[in-house]
């Protein structure tokens, strides 16, 4: 049956990107033309400060990715005002014909799982397309963002390799039969994929793998053939272009590769005056990264 998967490989094939920006707005980066002020600004202009931060960047990346990912965390910072920029930047991102996803990584007992599955995958203004996961409460905590997302036609990635140094700690745990906890989530989600499939072979339910691990990587994409990859960490991470391809399938499909700050804050490369960069020269420099990391990658995807 038809899925959201087959929207984002659709969306990706003619849109010739697997590439995500993440949005991930810090003030203290922003050049002095969108805020000068910023300790003593309003929580309110900030917000809007933080709102024309992300149109300049939506309209420079528009052509080159498939998605645009927001942060939450940098949005609750500023309350009642930060939800409501990251609401604005959604309705803009989707006036621009790009898909969402919300990186939340939420996950509960079940009743409350399902008030954030409905925040983020229903009718709410602040629901996007996918939203992240977080597992580690069990099965009934990310059941319910499966309900949601099938009944909305959307999708979600739940974590499993998260791309941070520390992440072996719990992550790599051995268990009694010797697997690795993640493995074991992993295992979890290959029974539900399998049911969960769509026209292009993948399942709606996909999964978050880091730039920084490939080759652990490698062992999960041929684990998981049906689970798309959102894979964050290339980049300022350390993430590399070259390691990506064993996260892709033999088509060059099966992952989205997301960068943020290598990005959105690439104007202050080797620039000392980064606080005077006008709009203009903002949105150019940032079009221009975008465009190398869109290449960069399909060279590695053979496209
Ligand atoms: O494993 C994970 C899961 C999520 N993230 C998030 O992605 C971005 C990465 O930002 P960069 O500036 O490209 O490093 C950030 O929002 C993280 O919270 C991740 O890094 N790793």
């Amino acid at each position: 049956m038809r899925n959201f998967a087959d929207i984002l490989i659709e969306q990706s094939i003619q849109k010739k990107s697997v590439f995500v920006v993440g949005l991930d707005p810090d003030i203290a980066f922003f050049p002095h033309f969108l805020i000068k002020d910023t300790q003593d600004a309003s929580q309110e202009v900030i917000a809007n400060a933080i709102f024309q931060f992300n149109q300049i960047i939506i309209d420079a990346v528009a052509d080159h990715v498939v998605a645009i990912k927001p942060q939450l965390a940098y949005y609750e910072v500023y309350g009642s005002h930060g939800i409501r920029a990251l609401e604005e930047t959604i309705a803009y991102a989707r006036s621009k014909g790009l898909l969402i996803i919300n990186d939340a990584k939420r996950g509960d007992i079940g009743s409350t799982s399902l008030a954030y599955a409905k925040a983020f995958l229903g009718q709410s203004p602040l629901s996007g397309d996918m939203v992240t996961v977080n597992p580690f409460l069990g099965s009934d905590g990310y059941l319910p963002f499966v309900d949601v997302a099938k009944n909305n036609g959307k999708g979600l990635f739940i974590l499993l390799k998260t791309s941070n140094p520390s992440s072996h700690e719990i992550q790599n745990l051995s268990l009694e039969d010797g697997e690795l906890l993640y493995f074991r989530i992993a295992e979890n989600l290959h029974k539900l994929s399998l049911s969960t499939k769509g026209e292009h072979d993948y399942s709606f339910i996909g999964t978050v793998v880091g730039a920084t691990y490939p080759l652990e990587a490698e062992r999960i994409r041929q684990f998981l053939p049906h689970c798309i990859f959102l894979v964050p960490g290339f980049g300022m991470q350390g993430g590399k272009a070259e390691d990506l391809k064993v996260f892709f399938d033999a088509k060059g499909h099966g992952a989205l590769i997301s960068s943020s700050r290598g990005i959105i804050y690439c104007y202050m490369d080797n620039n000392p005056y980064w606080e005077a960069t006008t709009a203009e020269e903002m949105h150019t420099l940032i079009q221009k990264a975008a465009l190398q990391a869109k290449e960069q990658i399909n060279a590695v995807r053979g496209i």
